[in-house]
Formats: structure tokens, sequence, C-alpha cells
């Protein structure tokens, strides 16, 4: 570091100025002046000290010491003659000069220090911008910043990368799309900020950013980061679902009843489940019932009954051949409930001998029961009509469906007016019914007795025929789904099929109803033509005769009708109508 003329001269000016002032104080004033001078010093000094001490102004402070300096300087130059003038002079400025350099050192890296000042504070200005330009972009609704990279291989792809871009400000680390028959499917591979579950509980939004009209609906994919998306455009519950033929090999396999929006066969399983049908007229109840009773029938290891109270049995007798038996009075009403009652003893015994908890048509030797109930309301209505309390049919049916299912008995209640009422008036009826199954209903409250609280349930929203909500363990969400369409001639055709295939229940183990006749012998006679060959002791039960009016009577027919000593039974000549479906007990 190098003293400069400039710091020279500076550094002596003061030294100068003084000494040569002192010396013209001492010419004009001799020791008044150096007293002057000394006094002030002192004064200055003391300043000086104070304000060092209590930490006053630095300019106050180092401004009195300096005062203090000249002033002590001046009254040497003063008293001190020529000699301790020039020393003095030589003092003061010497220490001006060390100062001077003292200053010089300790600011050499000042104009570095303020650079690097200035540049951080730059940088900090900048920075201070950019997150202020952030924050207008996100609080500004219309402005969407295009995102990483949204491209894809095809237009659907960017589509799809931009719409969750918009919506949820997340990046796709992968998007492929195929078409479907219905519409299209994506597998979307979700980022590690992005969980399957924040993407389906928001996917209204990612929807609405599409714009595209048409379902959703949305599956895991094989990798628990992969969602996988099937989109249908337009409405495919629109066209009627044809009916497809389907032959279940036990009573155990699921029947398959209607199609979803997806083109998906929607399968029920009716298996130890009682099935309740709901719905408005004319929107497919009935068409539904047939289906069911169609597929059901052609199980080997299944029959079935009905029940029909409207006058006439209109629903329920053009599937006459497929039934065993078919109720259209109170009066067999109440014995088919009677004798299911008395066959769910039979098979609880039988049970408890194997040490089993459900029944298996192959294993326990009687088949699956099915009993087809159309309309529910009606049989409830005439069944209870007139009779005690103890002898109602929904008390009947209200123990039927809370005991039989383990047994392999079950019912199938189509209603079109599902209520409490129609349950024997008590709500937990209707809670038997593990399948329940709604075409379009408009009453909210026969809706909600149907589906209870299960929430999004809403077959008002229904408006095809044919188009159902199905609720059973399996399908416990709501979705629609559109029933095949089994049209008149396909049920005539596959009736006359099944009726040429299916077996008759064994002799013996066969729910025989009342025959009506003026006479015992009618009697006798219309049973044999009901039933085919019939023990006598089933003839007794047919007829409410005793043993020795049946054998009378039978024998009284003769020729027309015989006995069979192999099968111990009695049938109407000629037999042949009938021996194709008549199997003997074993
Ligand atoms: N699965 C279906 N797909 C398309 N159309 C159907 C379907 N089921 C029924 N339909 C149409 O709806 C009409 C009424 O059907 P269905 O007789 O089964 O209704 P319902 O509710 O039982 O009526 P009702 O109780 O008055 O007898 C049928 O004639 C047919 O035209």
């Amino acid at each position: 570091m190098k003293l400069t003329a400039a710091d020279l001269a500076t550094s002596t000016i003061a030294p100068s100025i003084v000494t040569g002032a002192a010396l013209i104080a001492e010419w004009q004033y001799g020791d008044h002046a150096a007293v002057v001078e000394f006094l002030t010093a002192v004064v200055t000094g003391k300043v000086a000290f104070v304000s060092f001490a209590k930490k006053w102004s630095p300019s106050l402070s180092w401004g009195a010491l300096a005062m203090a300096g000249a002033f002590t300087q001046a009254g040497v130059t003063t008293v001190g003659g020529a000699g301790p003038t020039a020393y003095a002079w030589l003092v003061s400025a010497a220490t001006a000069v060390a100062a001077r350099l003292v200053y010089k050192h300790h600011t050499r890296h000042d104009d570095v220090k303020l650079n690097m000042e200035a540049v951080k504070l730059q940088t900090a200005l900048v920075g201070q911008q950019i997150r202020q330009q952030q924050l207008t972009k996100l609080t500004t609704p219309d402005a969407v910043p295009a995102g990483p990279d949204l491209s894809g291989r095809t237009v659907e792809e960017r589509q799809m990368r931009t719409a969750v871009w918009e919506a949820l400000r997340q990046e796709l680390a992968g998007c492929l799309i195929e078409t479907t028959d219905v519409g299209w499917k994506a597998v979307l591979d979700l980022p590690p900020t992005l969980d399957r579950d924040t993407l389906r509980s928001r996917w209204p939004r990612v929807a609405g950013a599409l714009r595209v009209d048409g379902a959703f609906h949305l599956d895991d994919g094989p990798l628990s980061s992969q969602l996988v998306v099937n989109y249908v455009a337009g409405d495919p519950l629109d066209t009627a679902v044809p009916y497809e033929s389907e032959r279940g090999a036990t009573f155990l396999d699921p029947v398959v009843i209607s199609r979803d929006e997806f083109g998906q066969p929607v399968a029920i399983e009716m298996a130890y489940s009682h099935t309740l049908i709901a719905g408005s007229s004319k929107f497919g109840k009935s068409t539904l019932v047939r289906l069911l009773a169609i597929r059901l029938a052609g199980r080997p290891d299944t029959v079935l009954y009905g029940v029909d109270m409207k006058p006439g049995s209109p629903e329920l007798t053009p599937m006459r051949p497929l039934l065993q038996d078919l109720a259209s009075t109170p009066e067999e009403a109440h014995a088919l409930m009677d004798w299911m009652k008395a066959e769910l003893d039979e098979r609880g015994a039988i049970l408890a001998d194997h040490g089993d908890q459900e029944w298996i048509p192959a294993k326990h030797g009687r088949p699956a029961v099915y009993v087809i109930v159309d309309e529910h309301a009606e049989l409830v209505r005439q069944g209870d009509k007139g009779r005690k309390k103890s002898e109602r049919i929904s008390d009947k049916v209200e123990s039927f469906l809370a005991l039989n299912r383990a047994y392999g008995i079950h019912m199938i209640s189509a209603t079109q007016q599902p209520s409490s009422g129609v349950f024997g008036g008590k709500t937990d009826a209707r809670g038997n019914y593990a399948n329940r199954i709604s075409t379009r209903m408009n009453d909210r409250a026969h809706a909600m007795f149907v589906f209870g609280r299960a929430s999004g349930y809403n077959p008002g929203d229904l408006t095809k025929p044919g188009e159902i909500l199905v609720n059973t363990p399996d399908h416990a969400r709501p979705f629609r789904s559109r029933v095949q369409w089994l049209r008149g001639e396909d049920f005539r055709r596959e009736v006359a099929r099944l009726a040429r295939e299916t077996a008759k229940a064994p002799v013996g183990k066969r729910l025989i109803l009342p025959a009506p006749g003026s006479s015992n012998q009618e009697k006798i006679r219309n049973a044999l033509v009901k039933y085919g060959n019939m023990q006598r002791r089933e003839l007794e039960q047919a007829t409410g005769l005793g043993e020795k009016q049946v054998l009378d009577a039978a024998r009284a027919l003769r020729p027309d009708v015989e006995r069979c000593e192999d099968t111990q039974t009695w049938r109407i000549v000629p037999a042949a109508a009938w021996e194709a479906q008549a199997i003997a007990s074993p």
C-alpha cells in the first residue's frame, strides 16, 4: 500500500494550520492563548473520554478527541518555542499519516465487498420476481401452463395427459390408450406423487377436463401404480342385449342375467341365497323371471316350483312344464309352504347325519329347490286373508326365508309392490334376500325398501325395459346393466326343449298338492293325470282320502288305472306319456 501526494498533503495540512494558528495566537496573546488552548484541550479530552465511555455518537467521540489533540499541539506550540513546535508538528503529521495508512489498509477490500453485496441484492431481486410470477400464474384460473411433458403417441394420449395436468397439476409417468368396441381403454402410469385412490376420488375433474360425453369405469391396474380407465362413448345400453342359451352344470354355478355398460356379462350367485326382483309394470320384470327359470331348469340338480296367485296364473303357466308344481290358490300355497317345512326338517336330519353345514345335491341325494313367486304381494294378500295369525302365509314365508337357504331351498320373489306390508309387516323379511334386483321403479319408498340405505341405488333413473340395478354380496356398488332379452318365441322354444330334458322330482320325494274332483274316483284320476305315477301315500295326500278309500277308488278305475309292482305306484294306462319323467324313488 502506497502513500500518495494527496495523502501526504491532507495529513500535513491540519497540523500546519493548527501550528500556524497557534504561532499567531502566541504572537498576539502570549501566555493567555496557551492557557485557553490547554483548557480547551482538557475540556475536549474530557468530552471525548466521556462520549467513548458512554458509547455516544462515534462522530462526537472522534471529533472531540481530534480537537483535544489539536489544542494540545497548539498549546505546546504556544509555550514551547520553535523546537517543541516543530516536534509537535512532526508528531501530529506522523500520526495523521499513520492514521491514513491504517485507514487505507482497512478499506482496501471495500470495493470488492460492495460489488459482492450488489450482486447478492440483485440475485435476491431476480428470485423475488420469479416467485411473484409463479404465484400470479397459479392464482389466475384460466392460465394453464403446459406440463413438462404432455406429449403422447396419439392425440388421445396427449388429451389424457393434458386433462390430468389441468385437473391435478400432475404429470403422468405413462399413458397407453387402445380403442375398444364401445370406446377406449387407457392404462395410466401414475407418478410417485399421485396414488390410485386420489386419482379415483378426483376423477370427475379429470373427466370434466377431457370434455367427452360418456361413462368411465376405473379399475386397478396390474401394478400398484397403474389405473385402468374404461371409457364408453354414448349409452351402450340403448340397444337390447340378445338372449344367449347357457347351461350351468350345477346349481352352484352363477347365473348370467345381463350385460353391463362395458359389454361385460353380469352373473349372480343364486345358490344359498334368496332373490328379490322388483320393478314397475312393463319394464321387464317378467322377462327376467322367465330367464332365471330357464337358466335354473337347465341344471340337472335343480327343481323348480311356482306360486302365481293371479287369476289364471298368467305369468307362470307358460313355464308349467319346467315346474314340479304350480300353486295358484291359497290352499295350494299353504300346502307348498307346509311341504317345504317338512322337507326342511328332513334335510336338516340328513345334514346332521353327514355332519355338514350346507346342502350339496350330489352328496345329500335331493335336488336344490327354487320356489318362484310371482306376484309376492298377491301371495301374502290371499294367503293371509281370513286366517288366524298363527296360520298366515306371511309368517310361513318369513320363516321359509329365514331358515331354508343352507338346506338348498330358495325363494325367488317378484313384486311390483316391495313394501313392508307385502313382507308381513316386517322389514326384516326383506333383509333375508341376499340378491336384490330392480327394473325401473318410480316409487322412492319402494326403492328404499329394496335397497335400504345402500347409496346410489336409484331405480327411478332407469329408463329402458330390461335395464336393472343389482345389489348382491358380489355387486355392492350400483351399476346399470341390461337383462338379456328373452323374446316370447325364444322362451317357448327353450321351455319345450327343457321340458323334454327335465326330470321330475323322484316319486316319494315330491310335493303333492290337493287334486280337485267331486267323487273319490275323479280325485284319483285327476291326481294321476297331474303327477304321472303315484304311491298310495301320495294319493292319500292329493285326495285327502284314507287308505281304504284310495285303494277302492283306484281299483274301481281299472283297467284305465293299474298298479306297477316294480315301483309300487299307481298309474294311468297307457303310461308312455309320463313314464319317461317318472323316476322311482330309490
Ligand atoms: N331385457 C329386455 N330388453 C329389451 N326389451 C325388453 C326386455 N325385457 C322386456 N322388454 C320389453 O318390455 C316389455 C315388457 O316386459 P315384461 O312383460 O317383462 O315387463 P313387466 O315389468 O313384467 O311388465 P308386467 O308386470 O306388466 O307384466 C316387453 O314386451 C319387451 O318389449
